[in-house]
């Protein structure tokens, strides 16, 4: 692909439990500089999870403002929590010619699609659903009730799939990272 045809604003959507932070920590592995957008959310930290590495920790109330002042490029609520881009340091990225990646969900994927019509938005699907719920069950970062409500979540993602400009089968991540590294020119 020729340089000024890669997508400078890629996204990554696809149901929880697919992979999608796995297969971005290997890209990060292997190209410490590319850039990820961190998003606020109003979930409480997992374990490990750290304030403004993986999501900016915020409140009702400050997830009240940010959306309010207009801080966000794009927010959505998912399976009972708030997330969303903080809209400056994305655009400061793109200003300075660098490739963004963002990991949201369809709502966010779509809101993308209708504000910045030149993103690139990629799909990551499970190999089959009954791979989708054991990756998300053998996590274990949620309880029972939390996946349920997840996974009534991905049906509609899943049925979604045809809005994106592409999809990747998670079966391996080394192989699903490769091909968005080259697609989010990382060379
Ligand atoms: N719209 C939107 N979705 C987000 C954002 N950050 C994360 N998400 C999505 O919210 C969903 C839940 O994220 P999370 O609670 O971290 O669970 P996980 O993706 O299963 O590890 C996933 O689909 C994420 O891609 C954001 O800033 N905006
Ligand atoms: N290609 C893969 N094959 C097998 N297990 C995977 C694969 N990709 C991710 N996983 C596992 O699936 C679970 C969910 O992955 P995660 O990256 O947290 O998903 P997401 O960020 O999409 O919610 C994790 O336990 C992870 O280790």
């Amino acid at each position: 692909m020729p340089p000024d045809s890669r997508p400078r604003l890629t996204v990554l959507s696809g149901p929880s439990g697919v992979g999608k932070s796995t297969v971005v920590a290997h890209m990060r592995k292997a190209h410490p500089e590319l850039w990820l957008s961190v998003s606020a959310t109003t979930r409480r930290p997992r374990p490990g999870e750290k304030h403004g590495v993986h999501y900016f920790f915020v409140t009702d109330e400050e997830m009240d403002k940010l959306i309010a002042n207009g801080e966000l490029l794009e927010w959505a609520e998912f399976a009972g929590n708030r997330y969303g881009t903080p809209r400056t340091a994305v655009l400061e990225r793109l200003e300075s010619g660098e490739p963004v990646l963002l990991e949201i969900d369809l709502q966010g994927a779509r809101q993308v699609r209708e504000s910045m019509s030149d993103a690139m938005l990629v799909f990551l699907a499970p190999p089959s659903w009954e791979e989708l719920v054991r990756r998300l069950t053998g996590r274990g970062t949620e309880p029972p009730e939390v996946i349920t409500r997840r996974l009534e979540a991905a049906r509609i993602e899943l049925a979604a799939e045809p809005e994106f400009d592409m999809t990747l089968v998670n079966t391996s991540v080394e192989d699903v990272a490769r091909e968005l590294l080259a697609l989010v020119a990382v060379v």
